[in-house]
């Protein structure tokens, strides 16, 4: 799997502002792969839940989306975590971090739904180093992702999903939320983690 980006533009951009918003980011075989893949596992999206595990909270004053966790069972998803896995190694090798895995789940927002304002990470409680959104058809309007400016009320950015856009935040940084959803909106959300052993237990993946 070829990424097609301007080299390292990417780890360009997440260093002088902690973000990048890069269009068409890989293969539109791929992208159609995945959209074809959430069709076809329909049925399975499940509510999202808030927190992980055992903490794992169902608050749809929060968020309303519908997610179904990547578990390798079709062709796409394996294409998908690979690119990932390219990725990874490179902001291990650029930022020294010592990012050890990827997770990620499509989720479904369909007209109404929403995610209100949060961080995906909070210090010292969460490996969740990068955030990754990667959306997988275009909306005409409503579901925006807002990203504010970091520790402030103000809108750093405002992206309208469109097919192919992959964007990438720094967790525990950036506060965003997902506007009310008009059209159907499908998206592949993922998060690169460092390993944080908490009480000498390894933290298990999700
Ligand atoms: O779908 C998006 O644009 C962002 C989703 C999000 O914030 C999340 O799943 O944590
Ligand atoms: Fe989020």
């Amino acid at each position: 799997m070829s990424l097609n980006l301007i080299p390292g533009r990417y780890l360009t951009d997440i260093e002088t502002h902690g973000y990048a918003v890069i269009e068409n980011m890989f293969d539109e075989t791929l992208t159609n792969a995945l959209i074809e893949d959430c069709y076809c596992i329909n049925p399975n999206f499940k509510s999202a839940g808030i927190g992980r595990q055992q903490d794992l909270q169902i608050d749809k004053s929060i968020r309303t989306d519908k997610t179904f966790w990547f578990d390798g069972s079709s062709q796409a998803q394996i294409d998908y975590q690979n690119a990932l896995e390219d990725i990874r190694v490179n902001l291990n090798r650029y930022f020294f971090l010592g990012l050890f895995d990827y997770e990620c789940h499509y989720a479904k927002y369909q007209h109404g739904d929403f995610y209100k304002k949060h961080y995906d990470a909070f210090k010292g409680r969460s490996n969740r180093v990068f955030t990754t959104v990667f959306y997988l058809n275009t909306v005409q309007s409503g579901g925006e992702l807002v990203i504010y400016k970091p520790k402030s009320k103000d809108v750093e950015i405002t992206i309208q999903p469109k097919a192919g856009t992959f964007v990438m935040f720094e967790s525990e940084r950036f506060m965003h939320e997902v506007l009310p959803t008009i059209d159907n909106r499908y998206s592949v959300a993922g998060w690169f983690r460092k390993n944080t052993s908490i009480s000498g237990v390894i933290d298990p993946p999700r």
